[in-house]
């Protein structure tokens, strides 16, 4: 029987360590950490995420505020408003939801949320530092995978993975960090020929295509590692709408470890949505980042630089 990796209970222990973070900054006389989520149009999935984050921070003591701009809004307000938060001291970190409505540029908008407030790890500054393994901020989807990776194997040196999808947001982003910590990574697609025969060689599988039930059982060597980054809507047989992921799951029982869906990604999707903000304020009070940060503590890796400069 594969173990099934928890993800709702190992977020649950980073929002500790997130809450005593806090904690320890209000102690210290700073105002909370400040998180804006900016929400344009009424998507009913979106809604429910950015519900969770909202709630979240209010689990760990983050203060929040929420934008809800209709789907109407022109590119130039959306803009004006990050352009405002830009410069607000009271927040520390910005994230708009996205899918955007099509009359939008999402490239330009999220390339003007300046990169230390850039709590999604989207800015191409941000992606150009963790492309190139020199800090920034790592986006949250792509974080949790590797801490949910971690509870199940310690060094990832040599260990085949491959990583199905590859999106901006989780593909691409989770290839980098595994090649930082030297997996051999292969990056493929729902394009790619022979799928199956390249997926079997993984010890490790990312599955981020946003296709459910992709990955079957004669997929997945013996005791491979399993993430399952898939969430797809789809009717259950009570006429309610229910959640499937990439993983054929019930198919899958000779593998090490599998995170369900829910449960599994998509928690510490939201909890590191969390440590990021953190991060971000502890850069914008100048309190030391290296000593505390959850990234360092696990890996070493993604040393968080302030102010946008180089690491020496
Ligand atoms: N700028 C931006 N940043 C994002 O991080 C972002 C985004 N836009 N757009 C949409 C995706 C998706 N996403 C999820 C977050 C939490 C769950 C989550 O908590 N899922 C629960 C179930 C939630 C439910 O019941 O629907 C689970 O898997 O257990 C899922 C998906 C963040 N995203």
């Amino acid at each position: 029987m594969a173990d099934i990796i928890d993800g709702r209970a190992i977020a649950g222990q980073l929002d500790e360590q997130t809450k005593a973070d806090v904690d320890a900054l209000v102690a210290a006389g700073h105002p909370a950490p400040g998180l804006t989520v900016i929400l344009v149009g009424n998507d009913p999935a979106s809604e429910v995420y950015v519900r969770r984050k909202i709630e979240a921070c209010e689990r760990v003591g983050i203060r929040s505020s929420e934008h809800r701009l209709p789907d109407t809004i022109t590119q130039e307000a959306l803009l004006t408003l990050i352009a405002r938060l830009n410069v607000d001291p009271e927040v520390h970190g910005i994230l708009c939801q996205v899918p955007l409505p099509e009359h939008i540029d999402t490239g330009k908008v999220l390339g003007a949320i300046v990169p230390e407030k850039d709590v999604d790890g989207f800015h191409p500054v941000n992606v150009g530092r963790l492309s190139t393994g020199t800090g920034g901020i790592v986006p949250c989807t792509p974080l949790g995978i590797m801490k949910l990776i971690h509870t199940v194997i310690d060094d990832l040196t040599g260990k085949d993975v491959v990583v199905i999808g590859k999106s901006n947001i989780v593909g691409k982003p989770v290839a980098n960090l595994l090649l930082e910590e030297e997996a051999t990574v292969t990056v493929t697609h729902i394009h790619t020929h022979g799928l199956p025969d390249i997926v079997r060689k993984a010890d490790i599988i990312v599955a981020a295509a946003g296709a459910p039930r992709l990955v079957r059982g004669f997929w997945v060597k013996e005791g491979a590692v399993i993430i399952d980054v898939g969430i797809t809507r789809v009717p259950g047989e009570d006429g309610k709408t229910k959640l499937v992921g990439d993983v054929a799951f019930d198919e899958v029982q000779h593998a090490k470890a599998v995170t369900p869906v829910p449960g599994g990604v998509g928690p510490m999707t939201i909890a590191c949505l969390l440590s990021n903000t953190v991060k971000a304020a502890r850069a914008a009070y100048g309190v030391n980042t290296d000593v505390n940060s959850d990234i360092d503590r696990d890996s070493g890796h993604h040393t968080f630089t302030a102010s946008g400069s180089l690491p020496n």
